[in-house]
């Protein structure tokens, strides 16, 4: 009898969390989500619930797996994560001591402030490829730390656990035997040096400087690897944990920018423009970050990345909370359905502005609104921030040496086919969608592969992958006029 030919991956997201198995082909077998709760309990805070997140991934790797036929044919699993979101939890109990604090949070922007005026954001940098902003997890960490009662001194006694949420889950994965990360998640930390292989690893200068004890810090490895067994009792067979990357990183393992030059950019929740630089480590003059994009023993990159925080959001924001369209499908037809834009911008900094203007106080701003505007200019404005964000960020990479000539695109808002369109129209380049759109997912699902041994780093590189391509069709003037427009927005935002 064949053994075992399939793989459950698990991506957990910022707004949802999935489990998707994958046959040997790396064609989808099965998928089940669940959202997530994200709360807002003060102005620039986003906070989420670990139990949450743990309860509701073990629910979706259940069904995945009853739906693809059960647990005898899954050869074992791959994790991707929404990155920096930081947990402390209690070794003897395996429950966090506090809410996890995800990536937009910008509770510690004036601990990163003071850093930064104590003139410590150049060292930081030189060290970690980052820069002193609360979106990293180490002041994050201070945080909980001092603000739970006791938490400092138990980190102190070696009682409680840091980890970012793919190491939280291989924590329970295993029942608490494998405290792990792996390179790409740990390079998000601001605690790590960065490089591949063992020119990486946890700082000690970094964690004196951002005061977090390091006996709470998980031990790193690389994207494929050995990460433990998950107990039997969780999906009814004890399974190997193969592979576990960043979202962000995955989604360019997924795309296949496995080699120097190439380029992805997510657009999720957040929207993460992510280029791979090789063996060259990125030293950006222009606010980009340094980040490892990938390590397996077949192969590793280091990667330039551009974070924007929010974009997905906004269509959230849009449905959820102005209630202005009923569905993120529905802004398709009803940004198409105007004529332009009708001179509205939305500056959407809900929790700030990440690359390249890295202002953790910026607040988002409406702007141009007249007697005539309607709810669709409020959604095109929405949408089409998305694709100024990115034309932002390509300037950035121009100007640090990075000319990315075509964009690969994923994530839950590229379904939007105006959106395709006018990001191409904007950013002056073709846009290539793949048609199978959860490329974070596949990235983990190849490294978990690679792992295995059912396929090489290189065969995965010239694996073909079928999509859409958009080519630019906006006249010169007219994308001149729309950047003028959003430029006057960011600077009203910036004021
Ligand atoms: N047709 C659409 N047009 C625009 N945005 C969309 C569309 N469909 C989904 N989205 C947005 O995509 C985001 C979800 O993308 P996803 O990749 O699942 O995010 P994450 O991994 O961050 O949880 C949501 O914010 C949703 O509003
Ligand atoms: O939830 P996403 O897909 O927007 O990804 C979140 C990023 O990993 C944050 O750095």
């Amino acid at each position: 009898m064949a053994g075992p030919d399939k793989l459950l991956v698990i991506d957990e997201g910022t707004t949802s969390t999935r489990a998707i198995v994958f046959d040997r082909d790396f064609a989808q077998v099965s998928l089940a989500q669940q959202d997530l709760t994200l709360s807002y309990p003060a102005d620039g805070w986003v906070q989420q619930d670990g139990e949450e997140i743990w309860a509701r991934t073990l629910a979706v790797c259940r069904e995945a797996v009853a739906a693809a036929g059960g647990i005898a044919g899954i050869a074992g699993i791959g994790i991707t994560n929404q990155r920096e979101t930081t947990l402390v939890w209690d070794r003897a109990t395996g429950v966090p001591i506090a809410p996890a604090i995800v990536w937009q949070d910008r509770r510690t922007a004036k601990a990163c402030e003071a850093l930064k005026a104590a003139g410590h954001e150049a060292a930081v940098h030189a060290e970690t490829g980052l820069l002193l902003d609360p979106y990293f997890s180490a002041t994050k960490i201070g945080w909980i730390l001092d603000s739970v009662d006791g938490a400092r001194a138990r980190a102190e006694a070696g009682d409680l656990a840091f980890g970012t949420v793919e190491s939280f889950l291989i924590w329970k994965l295993t029942g608490g035997r494998v405290h792990a990360s792996d390179v790409t998640n740990a390079s998000r930390t601001l605690l790590y040096r960065l490089g591949i292989g063992a020119d990486g690893g946890w700082s000690e200068e970094m964690a004196a400087l951002l005061d977090v004890p390091m006996g709470m810090l998980p031990e790193v490895k690389p994207n494929a690897a050995d990460f433990g067994t998950s107990d039997a009792d969780l999906l009814g067979a004890a399974l190997p944990i193969l592979s576990a990357a960043g979202d962000q990183q995955s989604a360019l393992v997924g795309q296949g920018c496995l080699q120097p030059g190439m380029a992805k950019i997510t657009y999720g929740t957040g929207a993460f423009l992510v280029a791979n630089t090789g063996a060259v480590r990125p030293d950006s003059q222009h606010r980009l970050l340094g980040t490892v994009g990938y390590e397996t023993a077949g192969g590793a990159a280091m990667a330039l990345e551009g974070s924007i925080f929010n974009a997905g959001t906004v269509v959230k924001w849009l449905r959820d909370d102005l209630g202005i369209v009923a569905s993120a499908q529905d802004t398709e037809s009803m940004a198409a359905g105007l004529d332009g834009n009708g001179g509205v911008y939305i500056v959407p900094a809900f929790t700030g502005l990440g690359a390249p203007h890295w202002n953790a106080d910026a607040r988002g701003t409406i702007s141009g609104i007249t007697r005539a505007t309607s709810a669709a200019h409020l959604v095109r404005a929405g949408l089409e921030s998305a694709a100024y964000q990115t034309r932002d960020l390509l300037e950035a990479f121009a100007a640090d040496g990075a000319q990315i000539r075509e964009l690969r695109v994923d994530g839950g808002m590229v379904a939007n086919d105006w959106l395709m369109q006018f990001l191409a129209d904007i950013c002056d380049r073709p846009v290539l969608r793949p048609d199978y759109r959860e490329m974070t997912a596949l990235g983990a699902a190849a490294l978990a592969a690679i792992q295995l041994g059912w396929i090489s780093v290189k065969a995965w590189t010239e694996r073909p992958v079928a999509g859409t391509r958009f080519e630019p069709l906006m006249a010169d003037a007219e994308r001149a006029g729309l950047l003028k427009g959003w430029q006057d927005a960011m600077r009203r935002t910036l004021a």
